[in-house]
């Protein structure tokens, strides 16, 4: 199935003129379940897929949902799989068949399993444990793309799994999230996909793609190291959000991740102004991808309203205040030593 091409290359200003007029009024996980904005259709030879019912605008919640059985195990070896059986088992009848009617794609075992269904649908939740999948009954039907039109997050406070529309997308359009790194070259990527990114293989785009893995890796180095490299990490910042413009690479939450880097590299610059602005923009993301009540969209607000209360801010005090002390009693030192020995 052909999807519509890639977005026109979109300048760093132009992508925030769009999330300015993006309704940002708070919407309600009851809007979602009294009209769901998409319908699932079967296609030829991919099973079914998710298509937009109506034209959605950025943010538009498209589904919140609680898994139907999750995993979490520490133990070694095979120990999950008895852990996966005994929460199927306790599930009522109905479930236990609309499991079972998910797709497993694992085709080197002989027929279909609960484990392969697992394998083929499940997400991680980013718990400290060997083994972590859960599994959801809606959220396993919507296909990959390397360009989706939907972001995905997970959020541990709800134990809800989240999907807003990363774009405007038409009525009838198919709607995908992704399942793999997508700042990777095709090659790297190994998802068969009939995504423009994919179906257009281009040069330009798996050098934007590996750029803007690079210079993620490198934004979060230079977050590490605190008082260096500020100037160059803000760059960084600004450089990786035109490249995911260019690419038409959405993901909301990280440009959240990347504009609250940007927020602390202007902080521990001393400029409050600029990180008010760049806490400001990560809000507007996070707001689109968790929605108002997520932490991460309080926590922005918060760095927003009051830059200050960020630990940077206290640490670059801090040190300004040690570098002040050392420079005086330097001076003092100074003085003494050439009243009394010139
Ligand atoms: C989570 S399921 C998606 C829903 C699936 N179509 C169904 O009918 O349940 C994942 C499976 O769908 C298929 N799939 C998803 N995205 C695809 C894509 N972009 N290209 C080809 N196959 C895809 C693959 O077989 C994959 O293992």
């Amino acid at each position: 199935m052909l999807r519509r091409p890639l977005l026109p290359c979109k300048a760093w200003s132009s992508h925030f003129r769009c999330l300015k007029n993006s309704r940002l009024a708070p919407r309600l996980v009851s809007e979602v379940a009294r009209e769901r904005p998409f319908e699932f259709v079967k296609e030829e030879g991919r099973g079914l897929s998710a298509r937009a019912k109506r034209d959605l605008s950025l943010g538009d919640v498209v589904l919140i949902e609680q898994p139907v059985l999750a995993v979490e195990n520490n133990g070694k070896g095979d120990e999950w799989k008895e852990d996966l059986h005994s929460r199927y088992e306790a599930l009522s009848e109905e479930r236990q068949s609309q499991v079972w009617n998910l797709h497993d794609a694992c085709l080197q075992k002989p027929e279909k399993s609960l484990e392969g269904i697992l394998f083929t649908n499940c997400i991680g939740r980013n718990l400290p444990v060997r083994f972590d999948a859960a599994l959801f009954l809606e959220l396993s039907r919507f296909n990959h793309s390397c360009s989706p039109n939907l972001e995905q997050t997970w959020n541990a406070d709800t134990g809800e799994v989240r999907l807003v529309a990363a774009e405007p997308v038409k009525a009838g359009e198919e709607l995908c999230t992704h399942y793999v790194e997508l700042r990777l070259d095709r090659a790297e990527r190994r998802q068969r996909c009939e995504c423009p990114a994919c179906a257009q293989p281009s040069e330009e785009s798996d050098k934007r793609r590996t750029e803007i893995k690079r210079l993620a890796e490198s934004i979060e180095k230079d977050r590490q190291d605190r008082l260096k490299n500020m100037e160059r990490g803000e760059r960084s910042v600004k450089r990786v959000l035109k490249l995911l413009d260019k690419e038409g690479l959405h993901l909301l939450s990280w440009r959240k991740t990347h504009c609250l880097a940007g927020m602390e590299f202007a902080l521990r610059q001393g400029d409050l102004a600029k990180s008010i602005q760049w806490a400001r923009k990560g809000h507007q993301y996070a707001r689109l991808a968790h929605g108002p009540d997520h932490r991460d969209t309080k926590m922005l607000l918060q760095l927003m309203e009051d830059p200050s209360s960020h630990p940077d801010f206290q640490f670059r005090t801090d040190e300004m205040k040690d570098w002040t002390a050392y420079v005086v009693v330097m001076s003092i030192a100074f003085v003494v030593f050439t009243v009394l020995y010139i």
